[in-house]
């Protein structure tokens, strides 16, 4: 039994609540755009595709079930609760993405007068829906070119032993994962020796949900704790260091979960190469560097407290920054469904492949 953390059939929409896990497995019903931004802004649902995915299952949910006088009254409609579900967290950029390419279809759609209102309704809903296939599809093509990439650089047929940050598997995605995608591909060639896996302050995403996600595959971990990263690296002899991203810029500059950044910098110091693993969904070719990129601040609350228990001195002020943002410099490779790229090819492989 694989891991979801999306069930959608027959238009009603499930999600695994993750802030539940690791102790419960619990879904809960999204009837709607409402309750998609909702399970989204708190984090129930998270993960830059997964995000993109069950916001704009959420609007299919609700297109199934509204009637609407005209194609055109539809379109503002579609138009309005998308750019209401990308406001649910601004760093990700793939319900940016999925909201630019769903708007201007609905206007194709709007415009064509071959096109009856049911026609534009189902042409829309199965291209929501096909979304995902698609990621899972996606995300197999990353775990092969990233595996492969990494045992170019492996003399005979030595397992890996990999490091890697936050949750990037089927809790993030529709399903097998980015960079747990290539750890899970790894594994599946028997080139897999240990993954270290970081427990991710303060949301945990590590010690409850890629710990989760290891387990129940049978798949060789241990967790540290984030500030363990530098002597496990000068210890364990890791052979690449492979992470997620949320949003990454033209130039490859890449923003992702809080404390990549200074993983990088280590992974540089002991020269281990750093990979960043994403579906093109996740960059955003509109803007040229890093510095453009908006980083969400979550409450103070995510720090001060595990649950119900207090665990910082009441009064202290908090910095909760949900993101950082890693240099291109640093980076060794990107690794996406349609082959791993050097930053600085990046922006050329994009418009060449985008399509
Ligand atoms: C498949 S990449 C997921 C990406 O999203 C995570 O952030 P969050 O848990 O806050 O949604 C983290 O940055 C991961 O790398």
């Amino acid at each position: 039994m694989t891991l979801r953390a999306i069930k959608y059939d027959n238009n009603n929409l499930e999600i695994l609540d993750q802030l539940l896990l690791p102790a419960q497995s619990k879904y809960i019903q999204v009837k709607g755009v409402e309750d998609g931004w909702k399970v989204i802004n708190k984090m129930q649902v998270r993960g830059a595709p997964a995000i993109a995915i069950v916001g704009c299952l959420s609007l299919a949910v609700d297109l199934r079930t509204e009637k609407y006088d005209s194609k055109k009254q539809m379109r503002q409609e579609i138009e309005g609760k998308l750019n209401y579900l990308v406001s649910s967290r601004p760093t990700a950029v793939n319900m940016k993405i999925a909201a630019e390419e769903l708007i201007n279809l609905a206007n194709q759609l709007s415009n064509d007068e071959k096109v009856d209102l049911q026609t534009m309704k189902s042409n829309f809903l199965k291209t929501i829906e096909d979304m995902l296939a698609k990621d899972i599809a996606d995300n197999t093509a990353i775990g092969d070119y990233g595996a492969k990439n990494i045992l170019l650089r492996i003399s005979g047929d030595s397992p890996v032993r990999i490091l890697t940050h936050c949750n990037t598997g089927s809790l993030a995605t529709a399903g097998y994962g980015t960079a747990l995608g290539v750890i899970r591909t790894l594994h599946s060639m028997k080139r897999l020796e240990h993954v270290y896996c970081t427990e991710t302050r303060p949301y945990n995403q590590g010690a409850r949900l890629t710990a989760y996600e290891l387990v129940h595959d049978k798949i060789p971990a241990t967790l540290i704790v984030d500030s363990m990263v530098a002597a496990v690296m000068k210890h364990r002899n890791i052979n690449a260091v492979v992470v997620g991203a949320d949003r990454v810029a033209a130039n490859g500059d890449t923003a992702n979960k809080i404390g990549t950044y200074q993983i990088a910098v280590l992974a540089n110091y002991h020269g281990v190469p750093f990979y960043i693993a994403a579906p093109f969904t996740s960059i955003d070719m509109s803007i040229q560097s890093g510095d453009h990129i908006v980083i969400e601040e979550r409450p103070d609350r995510e720090m001060t407290h595990v649950g119900e228990h207090r665990i910082a001195a009441k009064g202290i002020s908090c910095w909760n920054p949900a993101f950082d943002v890693t240099p291109a410099s640093l980076i060794a490779g990107i690794i996406t469904e349609k082959g791993v790229f050097r930053p600085e090819q990046l922006k050329e492989q994009f418009a060449l492949l985008n399509h």
